[in-house]
């Protein structure tokens, strides 16, 4: 294995998880609200802490630096708000097997299957208008099975953008059919971070060889890369770009978003959400197939943790937006 990397101590490491339950203890780190939820842990030892959901524990995220790029579209509307869900894919094939995966293109297990289903259920009646996935399976398995469960009952379709052909034979010519329709973006940029020499390796042995801080921060550090991998600023470098380049736009336009992606794309974009230190960030762990919510209003984006279940009373109770979509919802299948 090529790159020894040096490791420091990780003995004040603290985890994190965002989840859907609840507790009275919490602490605040910043602008975050973390819970504990059970026993400290360490280096890939029991993660033992959640941050929550809940009206008491959104924090407000300082506003975007918008694109000025003249579109119009991108202008924000001061009254509009948007939903943007974040959700990593359900657990793959080698999640299951304990393998380092990165960038490699792995389905999802039976469980990671239903995991995606449960969070179908969880966001099924959060407005949906656009969906960005990475451009591996899991990701992409995960956002069309959790669709599938959706109250509005409207398709997702992948586009293909990536020749002007490909981009021609997939379009729909029925306005109406469009309108039942979900445009699916899929993007590199959103993949897993880039594992290097350590894809396919079994995480326990790799750390029975090299020791489990040093493994740990190959996985959880901010600047260091795994051999020949990217580190989580690499990732971010072109996670976070995409996000603000691509999508933002797209929630300052209105538009409500799914985001399917993975473990560290997702906690670079966290990260940059939540005005995470280098730090803090060390300590975020993110479940398979937990859905996450934020809410993106007048240039802010407000933390709203992760809906337990379709009809969470502060998910509605907070945004009139949501709450008037899920009215509709209910009015149309009454
Ligand atoms: O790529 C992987 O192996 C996982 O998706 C994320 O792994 P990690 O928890 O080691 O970052």
């Amino acid at each position: 294995m090529a790159g020894a990397v040096s490791h420091h101590a990780l003995a004040s490491t603290q985890s994190y998880r965002w989840s859907a339950q609840s507790s009275r203890f919490g602490k605040r780190t910043g602008n975050v609200r973390w819970v504990r939820e059970g026993s400290r842990c360490y280096g890939g030892r029991k993660l033992g802490f959640v941050c929550t959901s809940g009206s008491q524990q959104s924090s407000v995220v300082e506003p975007f630096q918008l694109p000025s790029d003249g579109n119009s579209d991108h202008t924000p509307k001061k009254s509009s708000e948007s939903a943007l869900i974040l959700i990593r894919h359900g657990e793959s094939l080698w999640n299951e097997k304990n393998l380092f995966t990165g960038c490699v293109d792995v389905p999802l297990t039976p469980k990671g299957v239903e995991e995606a289903i449960e969070a179908g259920k969880r966001i099924c009646n959060i407005p949906i208008d656009m969906i960005y996935t990475s451009s591996l399976i899991r990701a992409q398995m995960t956002a069309m099975l959790a669709m599938m469960q959706h109250r509005r009952k409207k398709i997702p379709i992948i586009m293909h953008n990536e020749s002007e052909q490909a981009h021609r034979w997939s379009q729909i010519y029925s306005e109406e059919t469009k309108k039942q329709s979900i445009p699916v973006i899929t993007a590199w940029q959103l993949n897993e971070r880039m594992y290097g020499e350590l894809q396919g390796l079994n995480k326990q042995e790799t750390a029975d060889r090299f020791g489990n801080e040093q493994v740990h921060e190959w996985r959880r550090s901010y600047d260091i890369p795994p051999p020949n991998g990217e580190s989580l600023e690499m990732c971010a470098e072109r996670a976070v770009a995409y996000f603000k380049d691509q999508i933002v736009p797209q929630l300052v336009a209105g538009k409500h978003v799914m985001v399917a992606a993975h473990g560290n794309s997702l906690r670079s974009i966290i990260m940059h959400l939540d005005k995470l230190t280098s730090q803090e960030v060390i300590s975020l762990e993110l479940s398979t197939g937990i859905p996450m919510l934020y809410i993106f209003k007048e240039g802010k984006f407000i933390r709203r943790g992760s809906p337990v279940g379709p009809s969470e009373a502060s998910v509605y109770a907070y945004t009139r937006t949501l709450s008037k979509y899920r009215q509709k919802l209910d009015s149309m299948v009454s």
